[in-house]
């Protein structure tokens, strides 16, 4: 049977638990043109949102280039939009858009729907040529929550002190902070995880399955990797759907994708089983013991390695 679950906002709202199809990483494209097109992606939203029950979480952003792809998937199912959950983004690094209502009003067009669910501001970075600093960039989001184009709003890669001065100014705090989390990177930036969830801004974890993403040639050797085998046999759950629980149990949220249904149809069906407090404690730990695995925003973050696994 499976059962969904969602975690509740500052402001009382209700997001599904875990994120299934990001549409970033391995379906990130350098531009938008019908050359670059990807039907594969299509096909998977479309296969998604068609057979999985219950409300699906998307995860979209400007950067990514692959609004058309969703917006054709959108438009051609049957699903209601009241069942699907669609997180967006404005890039902050690239200032694709010279603000985020030009961002979204554009995003929305292209993915043909009149709210997105969660507005994110991608990055504390700013491009350096930018006209756009955070605290305008938030005035921005600030506006679209209040006019309903966007139901949640929050930030991304940001870091105690970015969210110190966001939190300063802000007249509506941050909903969310999206950060790369996994079992070998345990705080994306020194203190991170604890700040966060003292100020009950819900932390998404991306790349959450870094470890499986970049398994070393001799992980039979190395007591992570046992652990994690031992525990999708007792199960009968894959290596994702452990790992994924696990970022679920810590209370976040884990933001993954696939070009393979059955492993969405998976990441959605996580709340089919439970692992035990000491479970989730030993997989905290085994992690912890392996060396920082960093796959983003690494130019600036790298320094913090030595505090990643704290
Ligand atoms: N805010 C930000 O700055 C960032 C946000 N993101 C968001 O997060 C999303 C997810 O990030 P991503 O790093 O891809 O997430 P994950 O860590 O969940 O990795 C997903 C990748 O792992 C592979 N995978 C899935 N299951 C397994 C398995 N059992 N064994 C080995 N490999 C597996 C998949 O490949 P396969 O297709 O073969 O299943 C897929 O390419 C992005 O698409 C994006 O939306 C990501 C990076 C930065």
């Amino acid at each position: 049977m499976t059962t969904q679950q969602f975690f509740t906002l500052s402001n009382g709202n209700k997001i599904p638990a875990v994120a299934i199809v990001g549409t970033g990483t391995a379906w990130y494209k350098s531009e938008e043109t019908d050359a670059t097109f990807s039907q594969d992606l299509v096909n998977i939203v479309k296969e998604t949102l068609d057979t999985v029950p219950g409300v699906v979480h998307l995860d979209a952003a400007e950067i990514y280039r692959t609004y058309p792809e969703l917006g054709a998937a959108l438009k051609d199912t049957k699903k209601p939009r009241e069942e699907i959950f669609i997180t967006d983004k404005y890039s902050t690094l690239l200032q694709l858009s010279e603000n985020p209502t030009v961002a979204l009003e554009s995003s929305l067009k292209k993915l043909g729907v009149d709210y997105v669910d969660l507005y994110l501001i991608h990055s504390p970075i700013i491009d350096k040529n930018g006209t756009i600093d955070i605290e305008t960039a938030w005035k921005h989001l600030e506006a679209l929550y209040k006019s309903g184009k966007a139901k949640n709003i929050g930030v991304s890669n940001f870091t105690v002190e970015d969210l110190e001065k966001l939190l300063a100014v802000a007249e509506i705090k941050p909903q969310v902070n999206q950060i790369e989390f996994s079992p070998f990177l345990q705080n994306q930036t020194p203190g991170i995880v604890e700040f966060s969830q003292k100020n009950n801004i819900l932390l998404e974890a991306y790349s959450p399955l870094g470890p499986l993403q970049k398994r070393p040639a001799d992980s039979d050797k190395i007591g992570f990797y046992s652990y994690i085998a031992e525990l999708t046999k007792k199960y009968s759950k894959s290596e994702a759907q452990v790992i994924l629980l696990w970022v679920y149990k810590r209370g976040i949220l884990p933001v993954t994708t696939s070009s393979k249904i059955e492993r969405v149809q998976q990441a959605q069906d996580i709340f089919s089983f439970d692992l035990t407090d000491e479970e989730v404690k030993k997989i905290t730990q085994l992690g912890l013991e392996q060396p920082a695995l960093r796959l983003y925003w690494a130019d600036v973050y790298t320094k913090y390695n030595s505090e990643a696994q704290k």
